[in-house]
C-alpha cells in the first residue's frame, strides 16, 4: 500500500470531538522570520514557534551555519552573529521545503552558494510533483546574481554584491492567463530576502499578500532594514548590507492558519465543540479573510476575535463555490474545504489554480463514500456523501491531504486505516494525539505489527 516505514493509523470513527486545543505558530511564517533574522545581526526571538519538523530540520540547518540558536519548543532564539559557514546538508535540506529561502542569508554574507534540491510536499504540476525553482533563479539574477539551476532543482548562485532593484511580481507568471493572478509566493519571499541585504531601495509591484510575506517584513522592519507598503500596495524595503542595527528583537508568530482550518473541520465534521486557544486574533482573521468568507458562505461561524475560538461542530448548510488563488484561500486549505463540502447541501465547486494537481486525496475521499470528479483542475463535490463507509484503507500523499484523509476517517461510523502519517510531522505539532485528547479512536501500528 505504501513504502513508508511510518505507523499506520488504526481510526474507529463516529466520536464527537470536543474540549481546548492550543493552536501553534504559524508554519509558513516561521520559515520567512528565521531566514529573514539570518540576513541581519540582530538576536531574533521568536514566540509562539511551532514545535515541528520543519522547525527542527530549519534549526539544525542554521547550527550547521553556526547561528547560535537557544531554547526550544515554542520560544526559540538565533542570533547569527556567528554564521560562517555555508554548506547546506542535502540531507536535511531534502526534508523541508523552506530550506529554499536560507539561500539569501549565504548568499549575501558569502557571495556563493549551492542550494541542493529542497524537500516539502511533492505537489507541484510534473508528473514527479517537483515544485518549480526558476522563479527564484530570475529573482536572484534581478538582484545581479548569476545562477546556474540543475536538473534535480538545485541551484548555485554567486553574486559578489546584491543590488536593489525594482520588480513586478507579475512578471514570474509563466501563463499569464491563470486566474491564480501574480501574486507568487515563492518568487515574493526570495526577493524580499534579497532585498534585505542588497544595497538601495528595492521596490516589489504585487507582492504575495499572505501572512507568512506580511510577518518577515514586520521582523525586516524591526531588525533595522526599512520596510513598508505604500497607498498602491508595493513593498519597499530598504537594504542594509551590514545586516541592520543589530539590536535584540522579539517576534511573536501569527496562530497557523492552517491549523485553524483544519480544526474547523474537525469540529464539523464530528460535530463536536472544540475551543482553539492561543490565538493571535487580528493578524489571523486578517490573513484568513478569504477562508473566513468561504466558511461564511457555507453557514459556519469561524471568525477569531479574541485568544480564544469555539466552533461548534455545526455541518454546512449552503454548498461552496471556492477559487483557490493566491490572493483567495490557501490551496493548504483546499482539501478542507473538500471535506467540508461533502457533508454540505447541493453541488460545491474547487477551482484549484495554484497546484492545478493537488488532488491525490479525491480518490480516498471516494473510497471512503465521497462524490467528488475532477475535471481540469475543477472539482465538483456532491454534498449529502460525506466519508460513510468503514473497513477502508486511504493513503495521504502530502502534509494537508494526509490531515484530511485522517479527518474524514473520524467521521466514518467504523474502522479505517489512514496511511501517510509520516507526513502530519512536518505541519503539526501532535495531531493525532490532539484528537485523541477530543475523543478520537486513533491508534498507531507500526508495519511490523499489522503487516
Ligand atoms: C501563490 C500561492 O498561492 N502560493 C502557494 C504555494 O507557495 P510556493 O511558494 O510553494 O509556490 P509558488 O507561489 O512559487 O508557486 C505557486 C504556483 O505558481 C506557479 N508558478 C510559480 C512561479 C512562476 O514563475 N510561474 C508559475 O507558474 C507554480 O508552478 C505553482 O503552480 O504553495 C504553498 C504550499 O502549498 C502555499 O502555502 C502558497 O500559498
Ligand atoms: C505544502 C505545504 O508545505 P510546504 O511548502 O512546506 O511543502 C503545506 O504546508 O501544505
Amino acid at each position: 500500500m505504501t513504502t513508508s516505514s511510518s505507523p499506520v493509523l488504526l481510526v474507529r470513527g463516529g466520536h464527537e470531538l470536543s474540549g481546548d486545543v492550543r493552536v501553534s505558530g504559524f508554519k509558513h511564517a516561521f520559515v520567512t522570520v528565521l531566514a529573514g533574522a539570518l540576513t541581519g545581526r540582530s538576536t531574533v526571538t521568536v514566540d509562539n514557534c511551532p514545535d515541528i519538523e520543519e522547525t527542527r530540520v530549519l534549526l539544525a540547518l542554521a547550527r550547521s551555519f553556526g547561528v547560535r540558536v537557544r531554547g526550544g519548543g515554542r520560544t526559540v532564539s538565533v542570533d547569527p552573529s556567528g554564521l560562517t559557514e555555508h554548506a547546506l546538508d542535502p540531507r536535511l535540506v531534502d526534508r523541508v521545503h523552506g530550506a529554499v529561502y536560507l539561500l539569501p542569508a549565504l548568499l549575501a554574507r558569502f557571495g556563493q552558494v549551492r542550494l541542493p534540491a529542497a524537500g516539502g510536499c511533492r505537489i507541484g504540476d510534473a508528473a514527479s510533483g517537483a515544485r518549480p525553482v526558476h522563479q527564484y533563479a530570475e529573482v536572484l539574477r534581478r538582484f545581479g546574481a548569476e545562477v546556474a539551476t540543475g536538473q534535480d532543482g538545485s541551484l548555485t548562485v554567486r553574486a559578489d554584491r546584491m543590488t536593489a532593484c525594482e520588480l513586478d511580481l507579475r512578471d514570474w507568471t509563466a501563463d499569464r492567463e491563470l486566474r491564480t493572478g501574480p501574486l507568487y509566493s515563492g518568487a515574493t519571499k526570495m526577493a524580499i530576502l534579497a532585498a534585505a541585504s542588497a544595497r538601495g531601495t528595492t521596490r516589489l509591484r504585487h507582492p504575495y499578500p499572505k501572512p507568512d510575506v506580511t510577518e518577515l517584513v514586520r521582523l525586516l522592519d524591526a531588525t533595522g532594514r526599512p520596510a513598508r507598503y505604500t497607498p498602491e500596495g508595493d513593498l519597499l524595503i530598504e537594504g542594509r548590507p551590514d545586516g541592520g542595527h543589530g539590536r535584540p528583537v522579539r517576534h511573536e508568530l501569527v496562530s497557523d492558519l492552517i491549523e485553524v482550518v483544519t480544526w474547523a473541520t474537525a469540529a464539523a465534521l464530528t460535530g463536536g465543540k472544540v475551543r482553539l486557544t492561543g490565538l493571535t486574533p487580528g493578524r489571523l482573521a486578517a490573513g484568513l479573510a478569504p477562508e473566513i468568507a468561504v466558511a461564511r458562505d457555507m453557514g459556519l461561524s469561524w471568525h477569531p476575535t479574541a485568544r480564544s475560538l469555539v466552533l461548534t461542530g455545526e455541518p454546512p448548510s449552503a454548498a461552496a463555490d471556492i477559487t483557490v488563488a493566491s490572493h483567495g484561500i490557501y490551496s493548504d486549505s483546499q482539501p478542507f474545504f473538500m471535506l467540508l463540502a461533502t457533508l454540505g447541501p447541493g453541488v460545491s465547486h474547487i477551482r484549484e489554480t495554484v497546484w492545478r494537481r493537488r488532488f491525490t486525496h479525491v480518490p480516498e475521499l471516494r473510497r471512503l463514500g465521497a462524490d467528488i470528479e475532477v475535471v481540469d483542475a475543477e472539482a465538483r463535490v456532491l454534498g449529502g456523501h460525506p466519508p460513510s463507509r468503514p473497513g477502508q484503507s486511504v493513503v495521504g500523499r502530502d502534509l494537508r491531504s494526509t490531515a484530511a484523509l485522517l479527518l474524514a476517517a473520524l467521521a466514518v461510523p467504523g474502522r479505517a486505516r489512514v496511511y501517510g502519517s509520516e507526513h502530519l510531522v512536518r505541519g503539526y505539532e501532535d495531531l493525532v494525539g490532539d484528537l485523541v485528547r477530543l475523543g478520537a479512536r486513533i491508534r498507531t501500528e507500526s508495519h511490523e505489527d499489522g503487516g
